[in-house]
Parts: structure tokens; sequence; C-alpha cells
């Protein structure tokens, strides 16, 4: 299994490192790694880690700032995501976590690395456990921020 991790220097945590050390623990995988200035950059290098680097699946981590103008680039950046999936047949699982998602610095830290952490396990379920995927279908998984769980009538 041949990961790609697409990462920016925007970011405030560094979410590649913490994917890449992810990764290692659940699977023997090879790892592509590419880092960008920022989010608007990713869905070209999560392309060329596809089509160039012959990754199986692709993590494109990121963080939009708080300003309105961060929130248009992350819903463009995340366009292009899925177009580049479209294009290349090839999940891309985005990652972004918003700056105003945390309350201060330290979750913000806290957030960015559990959210990687559960996203790099997603990753590795998509490609070689699918049916663990299956097993959790309507379970109200979240990453990060603890699961909604089920519904209950
Ligand atoms: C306004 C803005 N906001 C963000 C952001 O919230 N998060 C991020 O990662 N990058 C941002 N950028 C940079 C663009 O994504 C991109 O790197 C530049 O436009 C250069 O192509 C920009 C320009």
């Amino acid at each position: 299994m041949r990961v790609g991790i697409a990462d920016t220097t925007f970011s405030r945590v560094n979410m590649g490192a913490i994917a890449v050390d992810e990764l290692r623990k659940h699977a023997s995988v090879a790892i592509e790694r590419v880092t960008v200035p920022g989010i608007k950059d990713l869905p070209v290098a999560c392309k060329k880690l596809i089509e160039e680097r012959r990754c199986d699946i692709v993590m494109a981590l990121g963080m939009p700032g708080g300003k309105d103008k961060d929130k248009i680039c992350a819903h463009e950046a995340s366009t292009g995501l899925i177009q580049c999936q479209l294009m290349t047949n090839t999940h891309i699982i985005e990652v972004f976590v918003h700056e105003d998602e945390a309350k201060d610095d330290r979750e913000l830290a806290w957030l960015m690395e559990q959210r990687t952490r559960e996203h790099a396990v997603n990753a590795v379920k998509l490609v070689l456990h699918p049916k663990d995927l299956e097993r959790q279908a309507g379970t109200g998984q979240r990453q990060g921020f603890e699961d909604a769980g089920p519904a209950r009538r």
C-alpha cells in the first residue's frame, strides 16, 4: 500500500508528521510526502502523488484560518480535491481543521493531531479493510471531537 501525504506550511501543526506516525502503526506502508504553502495548492499536489508517484490513496492535510477569506479558500480547495478524486478515481481523505473550531491553541493542537490520526486509520481501512468501515456504518463517527453516535427513536 502506497499512501500520499500532502500538507501545508500554513498549518500551525505538523500534520504530515502525525499522519506518517499513525499510518506506520497500522500497516506496512510506503509513504510519499509533499508539503505545499497552503490548502489551495493541495489539489495538484495530490494529483501528482496519485499519477506520478502511484499512491493508492492520499491524505490532504490543512488548516483553514478563521477569517472569511480563509473559509472561501477552504471551499475552493475542497472543490479542487473532489475534482481530483473524480479525475483520478482515487480517494483523497480531506483532513481540514478550521482554526476557529478550537477555543484556544492547546485545543487546536490536540484537535489537529486527533483528527489527523483518526483519518489516517480511515485511510488504511478504505484501502486494506473496507469491511471494517462497513461495520461502522451509521454509528455517527467523528474525527477529533467526540463521536455523535447513532440516532435513536
Ligand atoms: C487567504 C488564505 N487562507 C489560507 C488558509 O486559510 N489556509 C491555507 O492553508 N492557505 C491559505 N491561503 C494560501 C493559499 O492556499 C495558497 O497557498 C496560495 O494562494 C498560493 O497558491 C490563503 C491565501
